[in-house]
């Protein structure tokens, strides 16, 4: 790589923490920032999965460690934010969905998805967002959904925590931008992952949503570690505040 590249792209020397990062897009965006040269912390709940991920990233010569965490529950964010150590880079990715029509969702559907969408996202922000402010260096980068911006059907909560968690990425970046913390919303198209899995079963549905991409097919995990590189890096210095849509032109069809 030349100079130039690694002065744009590089991350060494810089630590992350990549919360679902032990599948899906989260794995996808660890991998890709540790390959550019970031230590990784992965955080997610079950242990196996964890040390599969962790495994599979040093075998791509990624210096990476797990955490175990239900970042549902408040206590569980506070441990890691007490056990991770120095960050520079926090990917806020893990996302849960609760499918029900409108009606239906209780109250524990709400608090829920809430707790993992949006508060552990807000609650590891205000550990780390301030820390990076100090040391005049940060990036945080928050997973978001096109319901960011618009409805699907029988996900209200999980849209509703999605648009609040576009909103937060302005709220952090106006906050610690000036102090060199660029702070985006990643937004992806329609991924084949576990998380989509329900849809996924829905005859005809894949083949659908692969037409509503102007690129003609679903998304990939891999698809966003340009991107995840990107708003990690040096070459983000004057993004902040944003969507980044890495959708395959879904939004815009
Ligand atoms: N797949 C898609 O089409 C799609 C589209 C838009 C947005 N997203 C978002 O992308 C992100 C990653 O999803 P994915 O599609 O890669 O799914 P995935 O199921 O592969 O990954 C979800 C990750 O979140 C973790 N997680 C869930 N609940 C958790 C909790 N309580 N505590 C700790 N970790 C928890 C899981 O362990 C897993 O690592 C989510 O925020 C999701 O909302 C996905
Ligand atoms: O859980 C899900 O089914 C997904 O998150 C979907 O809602 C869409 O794929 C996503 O919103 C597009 O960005």
């Amino acid at each position: 790589m030349s100079d130039y590249l690694r002065e744009l792209f590089s991350l060494h020397g810089r630590r992350a923490l990549v919360t679902g990062g032990s599948s899906g897009i989260g794995y996808a965006v660890a991998e890709a920032i540790g390959r550019a040269g970031a230590e990784v912390v992965v955080v997610a709940r079950r242990e196996a999965e964890l040390d599969k991920a962790v495994t599979r990233l040093r075998e791509h010569g990624v210096t990476a460690s797990w955490i175990s965490a239900d970042l549902g529950d408040r206590a569980d964010v506070r441990r890691v934010c007490a056990t991770a150590g120095t960050i520079d880079i926090l990917v806020n990715d893990a996302g849960n969905n609760i499918r029900k029509p409108m009606a239906e969702l209780t109250a524990d559907d709400f608090e829920r998805t809430m707790a993992v969408n949006f508060t552990a996202p807000y609650l590891l922000g205000q550990h780390y967002g301030p820390e990076m402010a100090a040391r005049g260096w940060g990036r945080i980068i928050n997973v978001g959904s096109q319901q960011s911006i618009s409805a699907f059907g029988d996900s209200g909560i999980y849209g509703a925590a999605k648009a609040g968690l576009a909103g937060l990425t302005r709220s952090q970046a106006e906050a610690w931008s000036a102090a060199g913390v660029c702070v985006n919303t990643i937004i992806p198209g329609f991924v084949l992952t576990p998380l989509t899995e329900p849809a996924q079963a829905i005859p005809g549905r894949v083949e659908a949503l692969a037409a509503r991409h102007m690129v003609g097919r679903n998304g990939v995990p891999e698809d966003f570690a340009g991107a995840a590189v990107f708003l990690a890096g040096n070459a983000c210095a004057f993004v902040t505040g944003q969507m980044l849509f890495v959708d395959g032109g879904f939004a815009v069809h």
